[in-house]
């Protein structure tokens, strides 16, 4: 098992001790072991490589769940530009109430080139905020690990890549992503300006923190804010609030970078890192830059989620329109977002382990898409990736779980 923890290297936790997710709730029901356990899944497969490797990863989780059990109910819904050119929303309310009433949502990704000149509301990537906002996940969770297979496909030096496993905490619903003012209009000499705001409240800063504590305590025990307190205000006092929930864990080491400092940090030595918190905006971006040392962004998975409610479980990647339609996608990130949906959605940890466990051996055995390739591997695309998963978690983790 020691091999799947370094994959995703977390235990379920509860956001909250005071308020327990519906989900979090499920073990503690007695079942008769006749009646398999059941689960509602919302899928959005969304845009461009989206659909390829939600397709891929449903059927990995469907089996991993069988194998321990577990049935799951799916429901497929539009999203994103797909949900545009269906129904003229990005996101269909039919679609956040579904995700809403279900037990976990798996989302692929969205966006492309066709509504990239879409005024705002109608743009894809908005649905995605607004599906995070009406489904209150604010603590998004971006494991970056190098797994000793892939070493050789980071593009930093081995001895810098080797053994590297971190964690971004990213705010989710706040900051300059959601904060007003924000628009397009005129300055005072006229010409033409676009602003956002960049704003926190002091509970968004101290629900993070929390997450970000606690998930340090169950790691390493240390945590490092990333923030810009040399000139941003909100930056300034997210520093504050931060500091000031620090005294909540004597027991974990507190450090603060400077946002600059961390993104150079990062490629010069990422091994000292353990936990990050950061917000909307620096956590985008250094999660997309962690992953890189991992050796593909198509590796990285995430995991979203709110005080009570269904996760929301996505690879950190995007709709990649340059390799949409092409069986080229790396699909092991969504399917690592199954394991994560499994682990810290459902609580079921035995069927996630069998996920990353089937992962690890498909590496093993040599497969790599072509963003992770590298001489003396087997090349193989976004389905066959997905068929040899599938073979393992059958064979190897049945025999080993
Ligand atoms: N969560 C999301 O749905 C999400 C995240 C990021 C970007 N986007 C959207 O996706 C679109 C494209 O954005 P982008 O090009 O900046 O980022 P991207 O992540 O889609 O692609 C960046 C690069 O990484 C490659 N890549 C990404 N995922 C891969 C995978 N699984 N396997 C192999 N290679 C992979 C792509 O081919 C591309 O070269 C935009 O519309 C953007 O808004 C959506
Ligand atoms: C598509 C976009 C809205 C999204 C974000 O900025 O959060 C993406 O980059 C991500 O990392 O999930
Ligand atoms: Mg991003």
């Amino acid at each position: 098992m020691a091999a799947s923890m370094q994959l995703i290297k977390l235990r379920p936790f509860r956001l909250h001790s005071t308020s327990v997710p519906k989900h979090h709730s499920r073990p503690l029901v007695i079942r008769c072991s006749a009646t398999p356990k059941s689960y509602n899944i919302t899928l959005l497969p969304g845009d461009g490589i989206g659909p390829e490797v939600i397709s891929v990863a449903k059927n990995v989780l469907n089996l991993a769940g069988s194998l321990e059990g577990i049935e799951f109910k799916f429901k497929e819904m539009p999203m994103g530009g797909a949900a545009l050119d269906l129904t003229g929303v990005p996101l269909p309310e039919e679609t956040l109430t579904t995700a809403q009433q279900s037990d976990a949502v798996l989302l692929g990704a969205i966006g492309g080139y066709k509504w990239d000149n879409n005024e705002k509301h109608l743009k894809p990537e908005t649905g995605l905020l607004q599906l995070r906002e009406g489904l209150k996940v604010f603590a998004n969770l971006r494991p970056a690990s190098v797994l000793p297979q892939l070493v050789d496909a980071s593009t930093l030096k081995k001895e810098v890549a080797e053994g590297v496993d971190l964690m971004v905490v990213r705010e989710l619903t706040g900051g300059i992503y959601f904060g007003k003012p924000r628009g397009f209009g005129t300055n005072e000499n006229g010409e033409e300006i676009g602003f956002n705001t960049e704003v926190y409240a002091a509970y968004e800063i101290d629900r993070i923190a929390r997450i970000a504590f606690e998930t340090a305590r169950k790691r390493n025990g240390k945590l490092c804010s990333v923030d810009k307190a040399n000139v941003l205000e909100a930056s300034m006092f997210w520093r504050k609030r931060v500091i000031a929930i620090a005294a909540e864990y004597p027991d974990v080491e507190l450090t603060h970078m400077y946002v600059d400092n961390a993104a150079m940090q990062l490629v010069r030595n990422p091994k000292q890192f353990d936990t990050i918190v950061t917000n909307n905006i620096f956590g985008d971006i250094l999660s997309d830059e962690a992953s890189m040392i991992t050796g593909s962004i198509g590796m990285l998975p995430s995991a979203s989620l709110g005080e009570s409610g269904p996760g929301l479980f996505e690879p950190i990647h995007g709709s990649a329109p340059d390799i949409a339609g092409q069986d080229k996608a790396n699909p092991l990130a969504t399917i690592l977002s199954a394991a994560m949906l499994l682990k810290y959605g459902l609580g079921e940890v035995k069927a996630a382990e069998r996920i990353e466990l089937a992962v690890l051996d498909t590496l093993n055995k040599g497969f790599r898409t072509g963003d992770i390739y590298s001489v003396g591997n087997k090349l193989v695309g976004c389905k066959e990736m997905g068929e040899e998963v599938l073979k393992s978690v059958d064979t190897k983790t049945h025999a080993s779980v």
